[in-house]
C-alpha cells in the first residue's frame, strides 16, 4: 500500500499543542544534526497562534528549544508592509518572535522585501534568491529541503497561497511563484511552489475547528479530494506530511487516526 500521510487529532488544541511541540522538538534535533540549523517555512492563518502556543510551553522532558539556531522562512505572504494587519509577518511576530524568553535564543527570521510591493514577481524573484542563499545556488540544488513546513488549510482546500484548480499548481521551475488574483484577500501574494513544499524533510499542517471538518472529509477521505491544494501535498510528501487536528475538525472523518507521534 502506498505510504500514507499521519493523522493525528486531540481533545482540544492545548493537547493539540502539546504534541505539535514534541514533534517540532524532533524536527528541530534532525535539523540540527542534519546541518547544525533548522530551516522552517511557516504559512499564515490561524497557524501562528496554535505555533506559539507550543513553542512558547515552558520546556519538558521532551528536550528544548534552541532558537538562535533557527532560520524562519514563509511559505506565502501577503504583499503588504510588515506592519500592515495582513502581514503573516507581523502575525507571526505578534504571537511568537516577540514573545520568545532571551534564553531561548533569537531565530534568523525573513521577511519580505517589501521595496518590491507593487510588482509581486519581483518580489517572489527577491525571495527565491534569499532562499537560495541560504540553501546554496539554485543550480547546484534543484530544490530546497526545508526542515520543516508548517502549513495551514483554508476551507477550500488552500495550501499557502494556492488556490484550487489553478495553474500554479503546476509551476515545476520557480521556487516562489506571485499570485495577482487571490480570492482570500489581500489579492497580491507570494509563495512557496509545490514542489518545494512537497520536497521537504517534513509537512505539518494545523487545522482545528468545525469550519474545517467539510474540508478535511473531503481532502482525507474522497478521491475529488486528492486534486485540491491539500492533497496534493499529501500525494507527494506521503508519510513525511502529519496532520495536527482537533476533534472538532475530523468529526465523520474515516481516514485511519495515529494514536500518538
Ligand atoms: O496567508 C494565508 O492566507 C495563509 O498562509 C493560508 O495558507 C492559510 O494558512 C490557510 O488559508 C488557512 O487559514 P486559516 O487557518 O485562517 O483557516
Amino acid at each position: 500500500m502506498a505510504k500514507q500521510p499521519n493523522l493525528y487529532a486531540f481533545g482540544d488544541i492545548d493537547r493539540l499543542a502539546k504534541s505539535l511541540r514534541k514533534y517540532l522538538l524532533q524536527c528541530q534535533s534532525t535539523g540540527f544534526e542534519r546541518h547544525n540549523t533548522f530551516k522552517v517555512a511557516v504559512s499564515g492563518g490561524s497557524l501562528p497562534k496554535t505555533l506559539a502556543k507550543a513553542l512558547l510551553a515552558p520546556s519538558d522532558k521532551n528536550g528544548s528549544l534552541d532558537f538562535s539556531k533557527w532560520e524562519i522562512f514563509f511559505a506565502d505572504e501577503r504583499a503588504v508592509p510588515l506592519d500592515h494587519e495582513d502581514s503573516n509577518y507581523k502575525l507571526l511576530k505578534d504571537e511568537l518572535l516577540d514573545k520568545i524568553p532571551a534564553d531561548l535564543g533569537k531565530p534568523v527570521v525573513h521577511p519580505i522585501d517589501v521595496q518590491y510591493m507593487d510588482d509581486v514577481q519581483e518580489m517572489a524573484d527577491q525571495y527565491q534568491d534569499v532562499i537560495m542563499k541560504s540553501f546554496a545556488a539554485k543550480d547546484s540544488v534543484k530544490l530546497p529541503i526545508f526542515d520543516l513546513l508548517l502549513l495551514g488549510c483554508g476551507p477550500d482546500g488552500q495550501a499557502c497561497s494556492w488556490l484550487p484548480g489553478k495553474e500554479l499548481l503546476r509551476e515545476s521551475d520557480a521556487w516562489v511563484a506571485p499570485i495577482e488574483d487571490s480570492p482570500k484577500p489581500p489579492a497580491k501574494r507570494i509563495t512557496l511552489t509545490l514542489p518545494v513544499v512537497t520536497h521537504g524533510a517534513k509537512i505539518a499542517f494545523v487545522a482545528t475547528g468545525d469550519g474545517k471538518r467539510d474540508i478535511l472529509r473531503q481532502i482525507l477521505d474522497t478521491e475529488e479530494g486528492r486534486s485540491l491544494p491539500c492533497g496534493l501535498v499529501n500525494e507527494g510528501g506521503a508519510d513525511r506530511v502529519s496532520w495536527f487536528t482537533d476533534t472538532a475538525a475530523v468529526e465523520g472523518v474515516s481516514f485511519p487516526r495515529r494514536g500518538s507521534l
